[in-house]
């Protein structure tokens, strides 16, 4: 593991290519650069969605006459959670289901994650709102029309997207952790008072929202173009797998305010 010096340095880029579990002094610097590398999942894993065409009889359930009213999507997402919680997925407290009701238990040995979450806070999701805005407002977005058959593929890769997104989003309870711990006196007081309107100024921090989306809107470029041979530099020509502002709109509209929302509802928790 890296040196703990490493993790105080609030970096907005980073070199490290993997991401090391929490250290146990946790910092804010330590949680943006996991954030940062997570960036690359989420415009890597929209990607290979948009692949594919929008594939509507996947989101649709007369496909599935067997499912009880489920479509293929939902269907293949619940049976995916039951056979990643019977290996183990969700003894991570970072891996946050999406149907949590009816998951077997793990039958592998238990690894042992540090426990940095305040117990009571540690279950907050915002899994149903993911789930509806990704399906609702983001892939229209950034699929084209049509369909190619591919339907469990196309399960697969939102799924993909979805747990990358979830990951991310539920970041925030390091983040919310981390900026409690910094300045317990500040945040107590606006816990005792539940006043969200307060927790929310206190967490914000615009310069680092303006950073993300623009390096997000550099990596869908980046990441998106065709690569050749040639020797090329962006223009208005260029096309790329995922429209960059789409991703960008992604962090702003949706991804960046529900991190906060995690954050606050961790915080409302955090002295329980
Ligand atoms: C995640 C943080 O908290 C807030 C949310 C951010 C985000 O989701 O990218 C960025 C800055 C903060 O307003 C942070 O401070 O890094």
């Amino acid at each position: 593991m890296a040196s703990t010096e490493h993790f105080t340095t609030a970096t907005s880029e980073m070199d490290e290519e993997k991401e090391a579990p929490p250290p146990q002094d946790l910092t804010l610097g330590w949680v943006r650069d996991a954030l940062v590398r997570q960036e690359d999942s989420i415009v890597f894993a929209l990607i290979e969605r948009a692949r594919f065409p929008y594939n509507a009889p996947a989101y649709d359930p007369s496909l599935l006459p067997q499912q009880g009213g489920r479509s293929l999507v939902e269907a293949f997402a619940r049976g995916a959670e039951v056979l990643q919680a019977k290996f183990g997925r969700y003894q991570n407290p970072e891996e946050v289901p999406f149907f949590p009701d009816d998951l077997p238990a793990p039958s592998v040995i238990p690894y042992n994650f540090p426990e940095v979450f305040h117990p009571a806070s540690a279950y907050v999701t915002e899994n149903n709102a993911i789930w509806n805005m990704y399906f609702n407002d983001l892939l229209p977005l950034f699929t084209v029309e049509g369909d190619d058959g591919n339907y469990t593929s196309t399960a697969a890769a939102d799924l993909v997207c979805l747990q990358a997104l979830s990951r991310r989003i539920h970041y925030g309870k390091y983040v919310a952790e981390v900026k409690f711990r910094d300045a317990p006196q500040d945040y107590m007081t606006a816990i005792c008072a539940k006043d969200r309107d307060a927790l929310m100024k206190l967490l914000t921090f615009e310069a680092v929202e303006e950073m993300v989306k623009r390096r997000v809107l550099k990596k869908a470029m980046v990441f998106g173009q065709t690569v050749t041979l040639e020797d090329k530099t962006f223009d208005d020509e260029t096309k790329y797998k995922v429209d960059p502002a789409v991703v960008a709109r992604l962090y702003d509209e949706w991804v960046i305010p529900l991190t906060k929302d995690v954050e606050v509802e961790y915080l409302l928790r955090r002295l329980d």
